[in-house]
């Protein structure tokens, strides 16, 4: 395959319906076990072929990073160089359409969608295995926001079981905006250090979407508890979300501030959306 002149890649929003803390690591870390899906809003980002490495950002969100030195997308275009021992040439276009420090992982979509693009850009010789490698290294949710598909998620982020059906469903995602910091969240969690820690379970299997949000309501967001302490809007959003017609479950992904709607159908979920608008929050029907 020879190297291509210019490639696109999508940064799907990552999603987690469900996120138990099973308990703090040693090294700073927490162990999870979560369901992660991605939405069909998401970031956009090009590679152009180009001497040196170079980054313009646009989009509704491009200006909360522009003082940002150290982007991810940036970062992940080097290491990816480093490891092919080769010069980190391209001109990078990231489309931010996502909010920032949401919980929904924009910033590893990003970093995700730039290996992979630059993979294919530079017809790169590297293996699932480096590039999951290089991906924990940027960041815990990068590797599962590599493949962007519907996982089972345990350890830090790097041990990813796909699960291969999911019953249909529409996602409303509503963002109040207020960034929230990942690392604050779980310094709030004030988790206890666990010396042995369990080992993943079986991925979850669905056939229905009766059955998918009865597990998910036995099965919750450990980090909205301390993430509403930091900011308590979340707790109305999650309301106003809950009291749209056709919502199956309200709650909050990651480690927030973005909340998310489950409906059976994409009309329902676009009709909340109408439904909870106000000024300030970002929402998307997916
Ligand atoms: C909480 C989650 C759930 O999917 O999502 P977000 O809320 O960020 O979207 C992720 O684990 C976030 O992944 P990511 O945002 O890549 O985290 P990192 O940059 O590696 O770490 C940021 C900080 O979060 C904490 N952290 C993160 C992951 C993890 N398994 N244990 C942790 O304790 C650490 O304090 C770390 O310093
Ligand atoms: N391309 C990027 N998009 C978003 N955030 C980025 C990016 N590059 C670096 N960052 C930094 O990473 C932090 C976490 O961002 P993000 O991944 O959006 O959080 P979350 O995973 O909670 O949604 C932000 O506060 C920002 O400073």
């Amino acid at each position: 395959m020879n190297a291509a002149a210019s490639v696109e890649e999508f940064a799907p929003a990552k999603v987690n319906l469900s996120l138990k803390v099973l308990g703090r690591r040693s090294d700073g870390y927490h162990q999870l076990e979560s369901l992660v899906v991605f939405a069909r809003a998401g970031d956009r980002l090009t590679a152009h072929a180009a001497a040196d490495l170079s980054l313009d950002i646009s989009g509704a969100f491009g200006a909360m990073l522009a003082g940002e030195g150290d982007n991810l997308v940036l970062r992940a275009g080097r290491l990816l160089a480093s490891e092919l021992g080769r010069e980190a040439g391209a001109h990078l276009l990231l489309e931010k359409n996502l909010p920032v420090a949401s919980g929904i992982g924009g910033g590893s979509a990003d970093a995700a969608a730039t290996l992979r693009a630059l993979k294919r850009l530079w017809d790169a010789d590297v293996s699932e295995e480096q590039l999951a490698a290089l991906a924990l290294s940027l960041g815990a949710d990068v590797p599962v926001c590599l493949d962007a598909r519907p996982a089972f998620m345990h350890g830090r982020g790097e041990q990813i079981a796909r699960l291969e059906a999911l019953p249909h469903f529409a996602l409303l995602l509503v963002n109040p905006g207020v960034e929230v910091s990942t690392a604050c969240v779980f310094k709030t969690l004030a988790a206890p250090i666990v010396a042995e820690l369990p080992t993943a379970s079986e991925a979850p299997r669905f056939s229905t979407l009766d059955a998918l949000i009865g597990w998910l309501e036995a099965n919750g967001n450990d980090l909205e508890g301390p993430a509403r302490e930091i900011a308590p809007v979340i707790g109305e959003v999650i309301a106003a979300i809950g009291a749209t017609r056709g919502c199956r479950l309200a709650r909050m992904s990651g480690s927030g501030a973005t909340c998310f709607g489950i409906y059976a159908s994409e009309d329902e979920a676009r009709g909340a959306a109408d439904a909870i608008a106000r000024p300030g929050w970002w929402l998307a029907a997916a």
